[in-house]
């Protein structure tokens, strides 16, 4: 029986269904008010100006909730250490952490054939073309997703270079597959490939050079 090395296998050898490489929301604590978080951005852009909902008196209820937060939080350097604890990625990255409201989210998961997939809906708040995604939110979904498909090949770093091809634009408001594949690693480089589609068609394709290299986590 071989096992993937992030991977459940069954009695047959195979992997039994994709592995998460994204925590898990709690419907509770941060998570929950994140989630909230994520609404208003969208709700704000998609009231606007001319919405009848009274702005100057959500600004100053948004602005009490910032308020409350930062008087209670910790100061940041210890917040800092504090969430590149243990596996310490997954639940603050910006484009899959549940604790980070600017992360649309993106839930990615690796199959046995060494690929990740993910697919995610974006609205308003994702806006470049009309009615379409901004090529700068593909990058970063992009660059993320193939540094995930690093981790689950086993060999990760940072991102050198990334090539983006838009081929078609990338519409909101629909699915989009998400996916990342490590190619080769050569030396520290290692090369990575990935795709967003919509209705089974690539509209970015990305190439990817990383260099095996890791920062040190706050400590
Ligand atoms: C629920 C359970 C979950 C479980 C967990 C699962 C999954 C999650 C886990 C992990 C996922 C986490 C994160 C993944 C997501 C992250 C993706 C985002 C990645 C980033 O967002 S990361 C930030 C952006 N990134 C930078 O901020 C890099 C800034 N930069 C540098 O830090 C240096 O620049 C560096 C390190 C790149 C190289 O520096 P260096 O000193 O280490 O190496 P050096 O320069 O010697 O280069 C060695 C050889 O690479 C060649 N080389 C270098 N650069 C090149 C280039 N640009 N083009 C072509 N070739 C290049 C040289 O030519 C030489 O080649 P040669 O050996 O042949 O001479």
């Amino acid at each position: 029986m071989t096992t993937h090395e992030n991977g459940q296998t069954d009695q047959a050898g195979q992997t039994e269904r994709p592995v998460a490489l994204t925590a898990t929301a709690n419907n509770k604590g941060v998570d929950a008010a994140v989630a909230a978080a994520r609404r208003v951005i969208a709700s704000l852009l998609h009231a606007g100006d001319g919405s009848s909902a009274e702005m100057a008196r959500i600004a100053e209820q948004l602005n009490a909730v910032a308020d409350h937060l930062d008087q209670h939080a910790p100061a940041v350097e210890e917040r800092m250490v504090d969430m590149w604890k243990g596996e310490g990625v997954t639940r603050h990255d910006p484009v899959t952490g549940p604790e980070n409201a600017i992360a649309p989210p993106l839930p990615l998961a690796g199959r046995d054939d060494g690929s990740i997939e993910g697919v995610v809906v974006l609205g308003m708040p994702y806006q470049g073309p009309p009615g379409c995604v901004h090529g700068g939110v593909s990058a970063l979904l992009l660059d993320h997703t193939l540094g995930v498909a690093n981790h689950w090949a086993g060999v990760s770093g940072m991102t050198a270079e990334l090539t983006l091809r838009y081929h078609r634009p990338t519409p909101l408001f629909e699915p989009l597959t998400v996916t990342g594949r490590q190619v080769s690693v050569d030396g520290r480089k290692i090369r990575t490939t990935g795709t967003i589609s919509a209705g089974g068609k690539v509209c970015v394709s990305a190439e990817g050079l990383f260099i095996a290299k890791h920062l040190p986590r706050p400590r």
